[in-house]
């Protein structure tokens, strides 16, 4: 009787998965047979990145609730970037430039880098993925410097997510490169109409919506009653977004990135967006750490460094009225 079929031997553990040890890292399908990183923390604590895009499309508290908003119609297919989680915006964001927009490399395939260059961490910080991305020759057709993009997300042990960007330029031929970044970050919210954002109050912002023209914001906290699409200037490196319904606070620290984009489509753009509900608008407010008005420059062999935390923490709703400074300076 013939032997059955020997079942081919696992690869051998990477040095990343010896040092960080399953269950706080694996690589699975997702949606379209596209791989994805899990990373698992404490207490059910959960974050997902796909290596299409290096996108984090998935972040859980220890209730197992979404904190990141991802369209029921996103489509899990290159070349279309995931609607939704926290695309990386890079080398251009937006229209601010001759590139499609927001860049490329929210749908290029980044790949696990095993051994990354070290990076100060957090030692109770054990389920983290790093990611690279270097460009292809029809890249450096589109955009012509050489780069190594470096990513890594991580999960720390109370859920907060953090995203630590490295981008350094290898060009051989001595020339600088110039690029805008956005992590544009899709929150998940209860309802648009019960959010409010602290921090950007009395910032200038750009006016997507009025060919980019600048103002300045007045009032108080920022609240939505219609589309938005505001690039705020020089914005604090914390930002609350606080949802009511929800009595929860996401609290946005930023380094690197001093501007910071407020999205939402409302109802008529939603509906022409093929991979966006049509309702779905209500559910979701993007806030974008990014570097929009001043093109980061980089020589060849420089590297810079934008980072993005993320905490999701209880808001205390006393009297209709939230402590603003409380949320904000912790
Ligand atoms: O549909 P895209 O390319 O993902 O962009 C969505 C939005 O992204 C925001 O960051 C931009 O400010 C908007 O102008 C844009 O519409």
């Amino acid at each position: 009787m013939a032997a059955p079929p020997s079942s081919p031997s696992p690869p051998p553990p990477t040095s990343q998965q010896q040092h960080q040890q399953p269950p706080f890292y694996e690589v699975v399908k997702g949606s379209s047979g596209l791989e994805k990183v899990r990373l698992r923390g404490a207490r059910g604590l959960s974050a997902e990145v796909y290596l299409y895009g290096g996108q984090v499309t998935s972040w859980k508290n220890d209730h197992g609730e979404e904190l990141l908003f991802v369209s029921s119609k996103a489509i899990f297919k290159p070349p279309k970037a995931i609607r939704g989680g926290i695309p990386i915006c890079f080398p251009q964001f937006g229209t601010h430039g001759n590139l499609e927009q927001h860049g490329f490399v929210r749908n290029r395939l980044w790949t696990i880098d095993d051994n990354p260059p070290p990076l100060p961490v957090n030692p109770a910080i054990k389920a983290f993925v790093d990611l690279i991305l270097r460009p292809s020759e029809e890249d450096l057709k589109i955009w012509p410097h050489s780069f190594e993009f470096r990513l890594r997300v991580a999960l720390g042990p109370n859920g907060d997510l953090s995203l630590t960007s490295r981008i350094r330029n290898t060009n051989t031929d001595g020339r600088s490169f110039s690029y805008t970044f956005a992590y544009h970050t899709y929150f998940s919210v209860s309802d648009i109409s019960e959010v409010r954002v602290e921090g950007l109050e009395t910032m200038d912002y750009l006016d997507n919506l009025k060919g980019k023209e600048r103002f300045t914001e007045q009032g108080d906290a920022i609240v939505f009653e219609s589309e938005i699409d505001k690039v705020y200037l020089a914005a604090p490196s914390k930002i609350a977004i606080i949802d009511h319904e929800k009595k929860r606070t996401f609290v946005l620290t930023k380094e690197g990135l001093p501007d910071a984009v407020v999205w939402n489509p409302w109802d008529k753009k939603a509906k022409a967006m093929q991979d966006f509900g049509d309702g779905e608008y209500k559910h979701m407010l993007c806030v974008e750490p990014a570097a929009v008005e001043k093109p980061i420059t980089l020589k060849p062999g420089e590297e810079w460094k934008g980072r993005l935390a993320l905490s999701a923490v209880p808001s205390s709703y006393c009297s209709g009225q939230l402590d603003p400074l409380k949320v904000l300076q912790g």
